[in-house]
């Protein structure tokens, strides 16, 4: 390819390296100190390094292992390049299979190993229709009567949220399971139908259930690894008998998580069958696109298998759990350490409201003038993405891409970076402040405005660079189908938590405001891989909540 070349020890993606990484690496630091080997080889260093390896090496720096090679890539016209020739470059299958634990989905959708083939003599192209009518499917969902739905939803969990945190006595060090439980919340109220409140954090199971909806999933979730390793089905035969402790817990909520949704197909098919309507939820939008579609084509399987409706349910909750929580829980410090960003946000707030209460608007009025509160999200992303890095490959084919000046041919199974912890940062795209949290980048406006005058929202514009500078949901032919819902759900809990309130960091002992902003920040940039990046020690950090006079 004649780029340059750092050698690591094994492949980013090897389990056992996962595993091992730490004390191996361990002893290459002791002995040869901070080398490439050490630096690169740990897993998330790329959420540290940003685009110092590139400003070194150049836009296209690929990391050679005895497994796969990783080809990095920081160039916005490259990164765009390779989003659109989604059958060039597309998602190893392999790296998502284990998501196919409760069926086949959008995420595992076109492996090879799913349609029976195997992936060495596959050719890639011919079994991309399989994630095209997932896709198909799956996205139908996500329009403006659901995101209508994720307001409103996103304003009651957050008023609640709100309310608890109003009322916790000393200093609220649970930001990060409450914006865990307002995500999932969210998630299951809008996406699955299923409304739970803040307050009532138990509420009982039906009969014949331990668990209800939200208490199975949030299990699910919290012990993803475990089942993605050895799978509901050997989980499932462990429920009931008390010898395997948790894991007997953990199985009985996959059986639980289920028949909840064998209990959601059944209503909707009901539903359907008799010419009900009902809530626009991605789950009954799932099944309703699914059978229109296999109605529409009189014969030929257009829908959704059951198992794809069960696999599509929980790779949705998979996706769209972890990644809102965790962004909620970065932009909720950051506002903390900056109090000037919380009052431009929330003048923002108050000048498109007005009189009236956020619960009383129609979303598809304020939404797309509340640019500062998305901004908020997507500067937050822009520094920390819970997501390390989106990855393709070549499969079987040799591939050309132009990177710069240069056109290089990327050998065939080989995973190629689109390297988003480099483009986001990268001074040539967002100049000198670059490493700066800066919400206000992301607005243009339009107004003269003096210090005296009211905002006037409708003159300021989001900002948009160039197409592959900013890949936070990905983009091209295989973008976040989940990018809208998050960004509604974001802006409202903005609106209902800063419309009348600010947050606050509560000093320790002896410490100044500014000094404990300045510790703020460093939890902030202190962050581990568990399933996707988050911050280490958000407990270390305690907030209050006032209400603004
Ligand atoms: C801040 C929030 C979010 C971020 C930053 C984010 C980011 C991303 C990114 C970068 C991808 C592409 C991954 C890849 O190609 O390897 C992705 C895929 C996906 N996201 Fe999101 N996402 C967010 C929220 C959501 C939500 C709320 C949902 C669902 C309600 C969702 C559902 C999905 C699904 C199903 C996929 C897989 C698509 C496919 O395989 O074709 N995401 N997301």
């Amino acid at each position: 390819m004649h780029i340059p070349i750092i050698v690591v020890l094994a492949s980013g993606d090897n389990p056992v390296w996962i595993l091992l990484s730490k004390p191996i690496l361990a002893v290459f630091r002791f002995i040869f100190g901070e080398i490439d080997i050490v630096k690169y080889g740990k897993p998330g260093w790329e959420s540290k390094d940003k685009y110092k390896m590139h400003e070194k090496l150049g836009d296209a720096v690929v990391h050679v292992s005895p497994g796969h090679n990783w080809l990095y890539i920081c160039n916005p016209a490259a990164v765009n390049d390779i989003f659109k020739r989604k059958d060039d470059f597309d998602r190893p299958p392999e790296l998502l299979e284990v998501l196919g634990v409760f069926g086949p989905n959008l995420s595992t959708a076109s492996s090879p190993f799913t349609s029976g083939g195997t992936y060495k003599l596959t050719k890639w192209q011919a079994i991309g229709a399989d994630w095209q009518r997932q896709r198909k499917i799956t996205s139908a969902p996500f329009n403006d009567k659901n995101n209508s739905l994720v307001w409103t939803e996103t304003l009651r969990q957050a008023s609640e949220v709100l309310q608890f945190w109003k009322t916790a006595k000393g200093p609220i060090t649970t930001t990060d399971i409450d914006t865990r439980t307002l995500s999932l919340h969210v998630l299951s109220g809008a996406g699955f139908g299923k409304s739970y409140s803040f307050k009532k954090s138990a509420e009982k199971a039906k009969e014949g259930h331990m668990f209800n909806y939200r208490d199975a999933i949030s299990l699910i979730l919290e012990n993803c690894l475990l089942i993605l390793v050895l799978g509901p089905r050997l989980l499932g035969k462990m429920a009931g008998w008390s010898i395997f402790g948790n894991w007997s817990r953990i199985g009985q909520a996959t059986i639980d998580f289920k028949d909840h949704m064998t209990t959601m197909l059944i209503e909707e098919k009901s539903a359907i069958a008799t010419g009900k309507v009902r809530s626009p939820t991605i789950t009954n939008a799932l099944i309703r696109a699914s059978e229109e579609s296999n109605a529409a084509t009189g014969g030929g399987f257009k829908g959704l298998t059951e198992d794809e409706i069960y696999g599509n349910i929980f790779v949705y909750n998979f996706a769209g759990h972890d990644t809102t929580a965790t962004t909620f829980n970065w932009a909720l410090y950051l506002l903390a350490a900056f109090p000037d960003v919380q009052e431009w946000m929330a003048e923002e707030i108050n000048a498109v409201l007005g009189d009236r209460e956020a619960e009383d608007v129609d979303f598809r009025d304020v939404f797309p003038k509340l640019n500062r509160c998305l901004a908020v999200l997507y500067e937050t992303l822009r520094l920390w993405n819970p997501l390390l890095g989106i990855c393709k490959s070549t499969f079987l084919i040799p591939q050309p891409l132009t990177v710069g000046e240069k056109t290089i041919v990327v050998p065939p199974d080989t995973r190629i970076i689109p390297n988003s912890n480099a483009i986001h940062t990268h001074p040539r795209y967002w100049g000198e402040d670059s490493m700066s949290w800066k919400p206000a980048r992301w607005i243009l406006s339009s107004a003269t405005s003096s210090p005296s005058s009211q905002l006037n929202a409708q003159a300021e514009t989001f900002k948009t660079f160039p197409k592959g500078s900013y890949i936070a949901w990905s983009d091209g032919v295989r973008p976040c189908p989940g990018k809208k819902f998050s960004q509604v759900e974001f802006v409202a809990a903005m609106v209902s938590l800063f419309r009348r309130h600010r947050v606050e960091i509560v000093p320790n002992a002896g410490e100044s405001v500014l000094e404990a902003r300045e510790r703020v920040k460093k939890v902030i940039n202190d962050n581990v891989i568990v399933l996707l990046l988050q911050m280490r020690e958000p407990k270390t950090v305690g907030l209050k909540w006032v209400e603004v006079k």
